[in-house]
């Protein structure tokens, strides 16, 4: 039975991106502490796929899943699921707001709950925990008194919903890759993704033309981030999300300069969009358009003038 690791321990919201994601009866389920620990199953090969969150709407990336996708044996994303993200504040049988002191969570809930925290718990410290099941875990033993969680934490976890459904952004969202060793690519959709990961050389303009040849292919890039590479201080690795499948032609080629032009380039995958996000392609940058130019340059390459 194939195993997916997710970033848990049971109850994360990272456990519902993986029921999304995986076959309902052909798949195992295994939570993994941390998001590097999900990864880490999948390279040892104790698990098939693992499933990490990768960016919300309101607090950004998650540097974990960036670390734990730019360094390390490769793996690839084969799909992603995005889920709409409103919070519990679980608490221990009996607990009355005013008693409330500390309440915990992973950084990227506290963040997203500032403000009802701020109204409603104005005197309670905030402490990080690992993950918003993992803060569930912490109150049920008395660390902590209260837990900011997916609304499905109560099912695992014996507390008291003191409030839920709450989000400081109405709208919040959390977008969730499954991630595989290296292998065969998921066919092109006509709606996909590619990421990548890249370290420029550290001169005058090396980023602007990292960006001029995605956009003079006709390239949409849906996300740039920038985290240190650890080893020297000012050197970066860029993470990028572009709209497209490497198998298409303004991508591959796109890929293939940045190859030439970057101290290092790593392929994170090309996999179908979540939200079937429309690829609009300029019509200098389609398929056939790179064929025919191809072809082209091949015939003035023989002698014949085009
Ligand atoms: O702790 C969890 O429940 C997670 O799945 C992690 C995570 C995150 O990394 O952003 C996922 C979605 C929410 O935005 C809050 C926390």
């Amino acid at each position: 039975m194939p195993r997916i690791a997710y970033f848990g321990p049971q109850g994360t919201f990272t456990e519902q991106a993986a029921r999304a994601l995986a076959h309902p009866d052909r798949d195992e389920l295994v939570a993994a502490d941390t998001v590097s620990a999900a990864v880490a199953a999948v390279r040892t090969g104790e698990a098939d796929a693992a499933c990490v969150p990768v960016e919300n709407s309101v607090e950004g990336a998650v540097p974990a899943t960036m670390d734990a996708l730019a360094t390390g044996e490769p793996v690839v994303a084969v799909a992603e699921t995005v889920l709409p993200v409103r919070f519990s504040v679980l608490v221990r049988p009996g607990t009355r707001p005013a008693e409330i002191r500390t309440v915990t969570s992973h950084p990227h809930a506290l963040a997203q709950v500032h403000d009802w925290l701020a109204t409603h718990l104005p005197h309670a410290a905030t402490v990080a925990a690992t993950s918003t099941a993992a803060a569930a875990v912490a109150v049920r033993r008395g660390e902590y008194d209260a837990a900011v969680t997916a609304p499905v934490a109560v099912e695992h976890y014996p507390l008291d919903v003191l409030a839920t459904n709450i989000a400081d952004v109405a709208d919040a969202a959390t977008r969730f890759l499954l991630v595989r060793r290296p292998g065969s690519l998921p066919e092109p959709t006509g709606s996909d993704r590619t990421s990548i990961v890249a370290v420029t050389p550290d001169r005058v303009g090396a980023l602007a033309e990292m960006l001029a040849e995605l956009a003079l292919r006709g390239i949409n890039l849906t996300r740039i981030e920038s985290r240190p590479t650890k080893e020297r201080l000012g050197e970066y690795r860029f993470f990028l999300d572009l709209i497209g499948h490497v198998a298409e032609e303004r991508v591959g080629d796109a890929l293939a300069a940045l190859r030439r032009r970057c101290l290092h380039v790593r392929f994170l995958g090309s996999y179908p969009t979540a939200e079937r996000i429309s690829t609009a392609v300029p019509a200098y940058a389609v398929d056939t358009e790179f064929r025919q130019a191809a072809e082209w340059l091949t015939a003035v390459r023989h002698g014949e003038t085009g």
